[in-house]
C-alpha cells in the first residue's frame, strides 16, 4: 500500500469509553464551575517571547478584576522571573483575601522544596504536582511501567508533605494532575490519581484537586466528557475531592470538551483568556464563561468591558486576538450582508430594555460587554438598505423613508463596489451630503417670504441662484411647499410635482434640526428624492426641493439607477 496516498494509515481511532449508562447528556447548566486562569504559566510557557515582570502583573492584575480566585501564577521552580513575581505578589499585600495564588511543579524533589519558598507567607496557596501518565510518555519518555509511575507521583507527595509541615501559616492546597490523562488508560489514571489522594488525605484530612487534562485533546468531547464521568463516578474520594478539568484545543473542541465535561462532573475548569497556551491553546474561559451567561446562569467572572480585557491581554501575550473570536472578536459583533443587517435592525427596534434578548444574529446583547452598538453594522458591497439606514440614524439622526433608503443605498453599493472596501459612518454621511444636501447646481435657495392669502393659499416670493444668476420666482398654492414648487414650475418649466413629504426634527445640541424629505416627480418619467436641512422647518422643505431638482437636472448615480429600475 501506497503511504503517500493513504496518510491516515498512520492513526487509529481513539478507543471509546465503555459507559452505557453514561449520565451526561441528559444534564444541563445549572451553575458556574471554580474557575482558575492559567494564563501566567500554561499561557506563559507557550508564548514566543514569555512575559517579563511588568506584563505578568499587568495580566495579573486583569486576572483579579475579572474575579477570578484561583490563578495559577507561573512554574516558580524553573523561572526565577516566576519565582521574583510570587514573591512580589506576596511581600507587597497584593493577593486579596479571597483569591489563592497556584503554582506548578513536577514531582521532583528540588523542585517541590523551591516551590514551596516562592509561596512561603501566603495566606492560602494551591501546590500544583504533576507527572506524566500517559502510555506513550511512560513508554517512551520515562521508560517505567505503572508501578514505578505511581511511585514517582507518591514520593512527589510525601516531599509535598514535608514541606507543607514546615510553612503551617499557609493553609495549602494539593492539586495532583495526571499530566497527559486524556491518553492514559483509564483504569491507571484511578489508581494514580486515588493513591495520592489517600496519602495525601489520610495525613492532611481535607483540600484536594484532582486536575484531569486532555493535555493533547485526542479524541472527540463526547468521549473526554465519557472519562470525566468515569473518573467521576469511580473515584475513591469523590466526596472529598475537587474535580477540574483542564483541556487544549488541538482539535479545536476544547471549549466543547469543558462544556462536557462539566455536565459530566467537573467542579472546576482551568483555561486561560481568549484560550492562548500551548499549541493550539487552552480552553477559552472567555468563551465559556459568556456560553454561560447566554443560557442566563451567571459565570461569576466579570467580562463587562471585553475591549479593555482584549487589549491588555494582547499586549501581555503580544499576540492579537482573532477578530472572529467568539464574544470578543472585532467582527464578531458586525454584520456586513444587507438580510442581517436588516435582521438586526428590526431587532435592535423591536427589543425592550427589560425582556428577554431577541435580537436576531446577535447571541448576546453587545452592550453586556461594553461592546459598541454603533460597531454592530458595518457596510460593504454586501450591504443593503437596512444597515445603511441604521448607520444614518443610529450615528446621524436621520430617518430615511423607505424610498428614499432603497434609493441611496443603491448608490452606496455602487461606491463599495467601485472603491472595493468597507465604507466608514463617516463615508455615508458624507456621500449622503454629497447627494443630497450639498446639490447647489443648477439651483440654490438665497431667501423667501411666505404669506397668507385671504383664502388660507400661500403665496410666497423666492430668490434663487439658478446657473449664476439671481431670480426671483412666485408662486401659490395651498401651503408653502405647494407654492413654491408652482413657482420653480412656472419660472423654470420644471414639471415638478410631489409625491410624498415627510420631515422630523434631528438633535444636534442646544439647536434642533429640522430635515425635510420630497419624493419629486418629473413629468410622468422621472422620480426621485430631494433633502433639505435647517433650524427652520418650512426652509428645510423648500431645500428639499431644491435638491430634487438639482437632482433631476444632473445625472446622479441614484437619479440613473431608479430610471432603470434598479
Ligand atoms: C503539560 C505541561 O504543560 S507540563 C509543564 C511544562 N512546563 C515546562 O516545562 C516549563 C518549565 N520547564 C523547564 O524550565 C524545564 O523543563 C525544567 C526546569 C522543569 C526541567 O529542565 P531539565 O531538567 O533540563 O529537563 P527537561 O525538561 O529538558 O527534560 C526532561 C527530563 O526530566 C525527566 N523528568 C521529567 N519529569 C520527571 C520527574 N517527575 N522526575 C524525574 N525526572 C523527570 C525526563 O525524563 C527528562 O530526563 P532526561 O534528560 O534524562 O531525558
Ligand atoms: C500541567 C498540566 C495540568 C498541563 O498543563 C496539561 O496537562 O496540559
Ligand atoms: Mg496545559
Amino acid at each position: 500500500m501506497n503511504m503517500y496516498k493513504k496518510p491516515q494509515v498512520k492513526y487509529r481511532q481513539f478507543p471509546p469509553v465503555n459507559l452505557p449508562d453514561r449520565q451526561w447528556p441528559n444534564k444541563v447548566f445549572t451553575n458556574a464551575p471554580a474557575w482558575c486562569s492559567v494564563d501566567l504559566r500554561d499561557g506563559n510557557q507557550a508564548l514566543i517571547n514569555p512575559m517579563d515582570s511588568d506584563r505578568k502583573m499587568q495580566l495579573y492584575d486583569v486576572l483579579i478584576r475579572c474575579g477570578f480566585k484561583e490563578i495559577e501564577v507561573g512554574f516558580p521552580s524553573a523561572s526565577k522571573i516566576d519565582y521574583d513575581f510570587i514573591r512580589t505578589v506576596i511581600d507587597e499585600g497584593l493577593v486579596p483575601e479571597d483569591v489563592s495564588l497556584q503554582v506548578l511543579t513536577p514531582a521532583r524533589n528540588e523542585h517541590l522544596d523551591k516551590t514551596f519558598q516562592s509561596l512561603r507567607g501566603s495566606k492560602r496557596s494551591i501546590v500544583h504536582l504533576y507527572n506524566s501518565t500517559s502510555t506513550v510518555q511512560r513508554k517512551i519518555v520515562f521508560k517505567k511501567d505503572r508501578k514505578s509511575i505511581i511511585q514517582l507521583a507518591l514520593d512527589g507527595v510525601y516531599r509535598v508533605l514535608d514541606n507543607v509541615s514546615k510553612y503551617p501559616e499557609t493553609d495549602w492546597v494539593l492539586e495532583y494532575s495526571p499530566e497527559s490523562f486524556s491518553g492514559t488508560e483509564l483504569d491507571f489514571a484511578l489508581d494514580i490519581c486515588d493513591a495520592v489522594s489517600d496519602v495525601w488525605l489520610s495525613e492532611f484530612g481535607s483540600n484536594i484537586i484532582v486536575n484531569l487534562p486532555a493535555t493533547v485533546e485526542l479524541s472527540s468531547p463526547n468521549i473526554f466528557a465519557d472519562q470525566i464521568e468515569w473518573m467521576s463516578r469511580n473515584l475513591a474520594f469523590r466526596d472529598k475531592t475537587c474535580l477540574s478539568i483542564h483541556t487544549h484545543n488541538d482539535r479545536g473542541t476544547a471549549v466543547a470538551a469543558a462544556e462536557l465535561g462539566l455536565l459530566a462532573g467537573a467542579d472546576r475548569v482551568e483555561g486561560t483568556l481568549f484560550g492562548n497556551g500551548e499549541r493550539t491553546g487552552n480552553v477559552d474561559l472567555v468563551t465559556l464563561a459568556l456560553n454561560l451567561y447566554s443560557q442566563g446562569i451567571s459565570p461569576n467572572l466579570d467580562f463587562s468591558d471585553i475591549e479593555a480585557i482584549s487589549r491588555s491581554v494582547e499586549h501581555c501575550n503580544q499576540m492579537q486576538v482573532h477578530p472572529r473570536h467568539p464574544y470578543a472578536g472585532e467582527l464578531v459583533f458586525t454584520a456586513f450582508s444587507g438580510s442581517h443587517q436588516d435582521a438586526i435592525k428590526k431587532g435592535f427596534t423591536s427589543q425592550q430594555s427589560d425582556s428577554l434578548w431577541e435580537v436576531p444574529y446577535l447571541p448576546i446583547d453587545p452592550a453586556d460587554i461594553g461592546r459598541n452598538y454603533e460597531k454592530i453594522i458595518r457596510v460593504n458591497s454586501q450591504s443593503g438598505k437596512g444597515g445603511i439606514s441604521y448607520i444614518l440614524r443610529s450615528e446621524y439622526g436621520l430617518q430615511l423613508p423607505r424610498g428614499l433608503e432603497i434609493e441611496f443605498s443603491a448608490h452606496v453599493q455602487d461606491i463599495a463596489d467601485t472603491y472595493k472596501t468597507e465604507l466608514t459612518a463617516d463615508n455615508i454621511w458624507e456621500a449622503f451630503n454629497t447627494e443630497y444636501l450639498e446639490a447647489s447646481t443648477p439651483f440654490s435657495l438665497f431667501g423667501y417670504m411666505e404669506r397668507q392669502n385671504a383664502d388660507g393659499s400661500c403665496r410666497i416670493e423666492a430668490t434663487l441662484q439658478h446657473n449664476g444668476q439671481e431670480v426671483m420666482i412666485y408662486g401659490e398654492g395651498n401651503g408653502p411647499l405647494a407654492a413654491f414648487v408652482h413657482g420653480m414650475n412656472s419660472t423654470f418649466g420644471q414639471n415638478l410635482s410631489i409625491v410624498d413629504y415627510s420631515e422630523h426634527a434631528t438633535d444636534s445640541g442646544s439647536e434642533a434640526t429640522a430635515i425635510a424629505y420630497v419624493e419629486v416627480k418629473q413629468g410622468n418619467e422621472k422620480q426621485l428624492f430631494g433633502v433639505g436641512s435647517h433650524s427652520n422647518i418650512t426652509k428645510a422643505s423648500l431645500l428639499a426641493v431644491v435638491s430634487a431638482a438639482n437632482r433631476l437636472s444632473g445625472a446622479s448615480a441614484c437619479y440613473l439607477r431608479h430610471e432603470q429600475g434598479g
